[in-house]
Order: structure tokens, then sequence, then C-alpha cells
């Protein structure tokens, strides 16, 4: 590749900012709680009920009134008449008449006429009359009403990201469905003749099809929908047929390979007539060329990967994460990266950002590189946790240099 050429490449960063202009968030709809980890609230969300819903009991105990334990203690113990169980779930009926108690599990609602509730270990646990040697504060041991949550609340912001103590929040104030932005669905196709499924024998010039499970766990990773298609042939029809199929159900669409400048490289052919396809060269290594626009009448934004796996995956994780992070609704950009201490030198081309591979250690902060600039170099892809990124003016790192690395896998983004 000539100076010349590097001249006249598309930036990374050039590249994102058409990436993110053209995608939109994705419209709000109500989705069953049980399908919202990792969407983000559309709206805010009101309780419609007070947590607790009602006083209840925070020990296994009894409930008693306060004027019944005056002055108890270890040596005048209070004795009181013990008229039932309340267990969780359950109401006594009727007030807590003076000189009486109720025992009383945790949870229970607490009966009318009851101050506080004692626990288990400050009596002698008995079932007909009870000895309790220790007098409570008026509502201790009581979850009052509305002491957590109060109805009419605001309990969850528009833009919250939902997860586990989220959705059981959702869940605990009854909340069946609730309004977010939806998963993106994201069709992943693999194009190539070369391609066969894992499992069958390999022939003579075939190699299996490692980028669509690749791309479609990364989907899938985010919280977004992967739909793995398959594998197309570098036939022309098949791969516009393909596509087209597709739009129906896909929010985007990835393909790989078919985009450099070989005989067969139809995703290219086929895309330049439809849509508003763009093909560039950006300055990077690996990744070069890419494919990105929108196709369909709803204007279906389409990445066209190119078809090594490194490059695929590279591609993946600087553009179309954050393509997908917009259509959620979560806060994006380019990513983000930490500063760490580089234990091995590499050669770095003039004029392009390169993201090597490399194995992170977020306790020392430091980064190896693992494996060498080869875009179809798996085995090391799969030992790498990292992203080693070198600017486009730096042609080396020297063992012991500081070097920005973007960490895979739940770094931060
Ligand atoms: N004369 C030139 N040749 C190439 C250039 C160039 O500028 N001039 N660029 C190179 C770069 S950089 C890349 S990256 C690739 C991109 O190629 P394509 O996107 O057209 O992809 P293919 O040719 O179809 O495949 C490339 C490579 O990847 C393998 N592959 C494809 N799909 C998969 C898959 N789903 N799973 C695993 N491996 C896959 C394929 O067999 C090829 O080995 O072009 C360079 N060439
Ligand atoms: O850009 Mo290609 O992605 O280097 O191998």
């Amino acid at each position: 590749m000539s100076d010349s050429d590097n001249a006249t490449m598309r930036s990374v960063d050039d590249h994102l900012k058409t990436v993110l202009d053209t995608v939109q968030l994705l419209a709000p709809m109500e989705l069953p709680i049980t399908d919202v980890n990792g969407l983000v609230l559309a709206d805010d969300v009101v309780s419609a009920i007070s947590l607790p819903p009602f006083d209840n009991s925070s020990v296994d105990g009894y409930a008693v009134r306060l004027a019944d334990l005056e002055g108890a203690g270890e040596d005048s113990p209070a004795e009181l008449r013990v008229l039932g169980d309340v267990a969780a779930g359950s109401v006594h009926e009727g007030i807590l008449e003076p000189g009486t108690c109720l025992r009383i599990m945790t949870g229970a609602m607490v009966p009318y006429g009851a101050e506080a509730i004692v626990p288990l270990e400050w009596t002698d646990r008995g079932t007909e009359s009870v000895r309790i040697t220790r007098a409570p504060e008026r509502n201790e041991h009581i979850r009052i009403l509305g002491s957590d949550v109060t109805a009419g609340d605001v309990v969850l912001k528009a833009g919250t990201h939902l997860g586990p103590r989220q959705i059981g929040l959702l869940a605990a104030i009854g909340q069946v469905h609730a309004p977010v932005h939806p998963h993106p669905r994201v069709v992943v196709l693999s194009t190539g003749s070369e391609l066969v499924e894992p499992g069958t024998p390999l022939g003579p010039g075939q190699i299996n099809d490692g980028n669509g499970p690749a791309l479609t766990a990364a989907v899938n990773a985010m919280g977004a929908t992967g739909i793995r298609v398959g594998i197309i042939g570098d036939d022309p029809q098949g791969v516009l047929d393909a596509i087209e199929d597709q739009l129906i159900r896909a929010d985007i669409v990835i393909t790989t390979g078919g985009v450099s400048v070989g005989a067969y490289d139809v995703v290219k052919e086929v895309l330049s007539t439809l849509g508003t396809v763009e093909f560039s060269k950006v300055a990077m290594q690996p990744g070069m060329p890419q494919g990105f626009g929108t196709v369909g009448e709803d204007r279906i934004p389409i990445f066209t990967l190119p078809g090594n796996p490194v490059s695929a995956y590279v591609s993946f994780e600087i553009y179309i994460r954050p393509a997908i992070e917009k259509m959620m609704g979560i806060e994006t950009g380019p990513r983000n990266t930490v500063t760490a201490t580089c234990f091995g030198a590499f050669k770095s081309p003039d004029g392009k950002r390169q993201f090597a591979r490399g194995v992170f250690d977020p306790v020392g902060l430091s980064v190896r590189p693992v494996g060498g600039h080869g875009s179809h170099l798996v085995g090391d892809l799969a030992l790498a946790n990292a992203l080693i990124v070198v600017p486009e003016h730096v042609t080396e790192v020297v063992d012991g240099d500081d070097v920005e690395v973007i960490v895979l896998d739940g770094g931060p983004r």
C-alpha cells in the first residue's frame, strides 16, 4: 500500500461519526419485565403502590402492646397470654387486647393494636404464654407501610439501565410491563463460497464460518438480539436476495466478506446498486475495507465488514457496538481506553490506527501483545482480552511504553 493510498483513506473517527449520525434510537415499546434485562427505560416509572404495602414484622417474634412490657427486664420478665399465630400472608382479625400478644412471623402483617415486635430471642418462646425479658421501643422491628416506596413516587427515571435490581423493583411494585427501547435485532450474514457450517468435513479450499457465530455472540452479549442467518455463497443474486429477505426483521444487518477488490467481492458489487452503502478504505489495521449505509424502504443500517475474522471482530468493537448502544439508548461514542504499560514491542503501519490484540492485566495496569498482525489469527484473538490502540502517527511500540487499551468483555466501554 503506497503513501498516497494512505492519504486518501477515511479516518476511524470520521467513519464512526457517519455511523452514529445515521443510526437512530429505537422507538419505545412496552415489554414484559422478564424481557427487559439490559435495556434502557424510555419513560419514568411511577409506583401505583407503597412499599411495604402494609406494616409488617421484620423478625420472627411476638406482636405486643408497649404498656404491657413497661419495666420488663432479665430480672423482671413480663408474662403475656399468646392468642395465636400470624403467618406471612395471613391477617389477624380484630385488635390486640391488653395483656395478650400474638406470635408473628417475618413479613406477616402487624395486627391492629400492636405497637412493636419482640424478637424470639428476647423471650422464652412460649406458645400458650410467653415470658419477655426486654421491652421494645415503639415500632421496633416493624417495617412501616411506605417506608421504602410511596405510591405516586417516580421510582425509576427514563434513561435508567435496567438490570436485576431494577427489574426486582418493577416486580415489587406490580409492573407487568416496562416502557423500554427494545433489543435491536441484528442479522448476521456470512458471505463466501469457501465457507461451510462448523461440523461439516472440510473439502479442499474450504474453511468453517467463524464470523457468523462470533458476531452473533458479540451482539447477544450486549443484550441485543443476534440472528445468524448462515452462509451465503459468492453469487450476486443470492447475496441480494438474502439481504432483502432479512430486512423485515432487522434493525441492523451485518455482512462479512466480499468487500475488498477481488473478482468475487460480491457484497460490494451488489450493494453499490442498492441503498446508500458507501465502501471506504478506513485508516485502520485490521479492518481497512469498510462498507456502511442503509438499505430498503425502512433504511435499515447495514455494515459490510471485511471477511478476515480479526478484521470483522475489531470492526464490530469499533463501529457496531457504539451503533447498537445508540439504538438501545445507552450513552455512546468512541470506545474508552485505559492507559497501560506495554510489556512487548511491535511495529505499527504509518498512517493507520492499529488495534493490536493484547492480554490486559487490570491489577498491574499492563498489557502484553498477543500474536502477530495477521487478520486471520483467530487462535491469538481468542487469547486476547484487550485491543492495544496505536495512533496513526506511531510506527513502533517499544517494551515499557505507555499505551491506550480498549478492555474487551465488560471493561469500561
Ligand atoms: N489486492 C488487495 N487484496 C486485499 C486487500 C487490498 O486492499 N487489496 N485488502 C485486504 C484486507 S485488509 C482485507 S481485511 C481483506 C478483506 O477481504 P473481503 O472482505 O473481501 O473478504 P473475503 O475476501 O471474502 O475474505 C477474506 C478472508 O477472510 C476469510 N473469511 C471470510 N469470511 C469468513 C468467515 N465467515 N469466517 C472465517 N473466515 C472468513 C476468507 O476465507 C479470506 O481468507 O481483503 C484483503 N485483500
Ligand atoms: O484491514 Mo484487513 O482488515 O487488515 O486484514
